[in-house]
């Protein structure tokens, strides 16, 4: 095993959006016989659920300065200073071979103690648009994997593109054989990103009770609703009739998209992976307050290849959402067409390049 029991530190945090490609990657050191530490803070913690027991977690102390109050932004650069000195004692401790980070804040004091003692270096941008702590590193690291083609690459900078790493839960149901809608039961999927979206609670229920009534009859929903959302999702479902399960995250989404005719969904860098690994078509909805708006920049290669139906928030409304339901729904070809389209854009070796790249840096 090439990993010889040397150690790789993954820094991660913030969302889930970072945390689930860092969790790709930590599933594949180990099983070459690496140790993993993953470096994130409190939050991120909090998504840390599916990482393996055996990687081992240090909990920085970590802020933001573009977010909260003028209190919290005031103490953001000392409690981001606490943290790098507790990085740095961490990683002066246990010398890891490398140290690769996805992203968010909570990766700043575990990518600045690499800069200082010089352990080489990797960050992986998942969206079309960097984020703020990679642009900051972007110059500093020996690699920049990149999930899609970010637009903004710095000046001089290249990077390598890998496709964004998916779980191994997500890669176990790749290319699962689609089941174009037909005259039996029917199955949705409505998933807002890790931590679920109020606009499409707002939405999607409705759109959905206005669909005929022969295919709510053979509809199952599963929607993911924000907890403070979930009643009324749930009464408006009843209230049509349709059949739904209401979560504030379902922990088998692979399964769930696997047996999905379409999905509505947010299109953050791994909802889109997750989606394209395993091939469905999809109508979605890009966060449009997003950093730079990268998620209409990470849904237009799939709306470009026929795989989903791009519907911007400005657009957004119940019976739009309605007819490109039924559009699809009602037309198995067009689904089939579209599952192989998203398909034709999955990566499933993503985890395998961006692992060659952390191999190729540590020989
Ligand atoms: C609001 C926001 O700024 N989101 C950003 C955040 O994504 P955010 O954390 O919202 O989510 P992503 O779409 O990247 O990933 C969500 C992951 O959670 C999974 N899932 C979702 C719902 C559920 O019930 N169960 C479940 O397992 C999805 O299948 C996917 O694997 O980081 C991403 C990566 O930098 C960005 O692209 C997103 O724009």
């Amino acid at each position: 095993m090439s990993g010889r029991g040397r150690l790789a530190v993954i820094a991660a945090g913030g969302t889930g959006g970072h945390m689930f490609p860092a969790q790709a990657l930590a599933e594949r050191l180990l099983g070459d016989g690496w140790r993993v530490t993953l470096s994130t803070d409190e939050r991120g913690a909090r998504y840390a659920g599916g990482f393996p027991p055996e990687v081992a977690r240090e909990i920085v102390r970590a802020a933001t300065t573009a977010r909260g109050g003028m209190a919290s932004r005031l103490a953001a650069p000392l409690r981001i200073g606490q943290g790098a000195l507790d990085a740095l004692g961490a990683m002066r401790r246990d010398r890891p071979a490398v140290v690769v980070g996805f992203g968010g804040y909570p990766t700043i004091p575990a990518m600045g103690a690499a800069l200082m003692l010089r352990i080489p270096r990797m960050i992986h941008e998942q969206n079309g648009v960097m984020g703020r702590v990679n642009r900051l590193f972007a110059r500093r690291v020996d690699r920049l994997a990149c999930g899609t083609w970010p637009t903004d690459l710095p000046p001089g900078v290249s990077g390598v593109h890998t496709g964004n790493p998916v779980r191994q839960a997500v890669l176990d149901r790749a290319a699962a054989p689609y089941a174009p809608p037909g005259g039996g039961p029917l199955s949705l999927l409505v998933i807002g990103g890790s931590q679920g979206a109020r606009v499409l609670s707002d939405v999607v229920p409705a759109a959905v009770a206005a669909l005929p009534p022969d295919i709510r009859q053979r509809l199952h929903v599963s929607h993911q609703a924000r907890a403070e959302d979930a009643a009324r999702v749930i009464a408006t479902y009843a209230a049509a009739g349709i059949a739904a399960e209401v979560q504030p995250f379902f922990a088998d989404v692979p399964d769930r998209l696997a047996g999905a005719q379409v999905v509505v969904s947010r299109a953050g860098a791994s909802s889109i992976a997750d989606i394209t690994v395993i091939g469905r078509p999809a109508i979605l909805i890009p966060f449009a307050a997003a950093t730079g708006d990268h998620q209409t920049a990470n849904a237009r290669a799939l709306a470009e290849t026929g795989a989903a139906i791009l519907m911007p928030e400005t657009v957004l409304d119940a019976a739009s959402l309605t007819r490109d339901l039924r559009a699809i729904l009602t037309d198995p070809d067009r689904a089939a067409q579209m599952a192989a389209a998203a398909l034709s854009l999955g990566r499933p070796d993503a985890a395998a390049r961006l692992y060659d790249l952390v191999t190729d840096l540590t020989p």
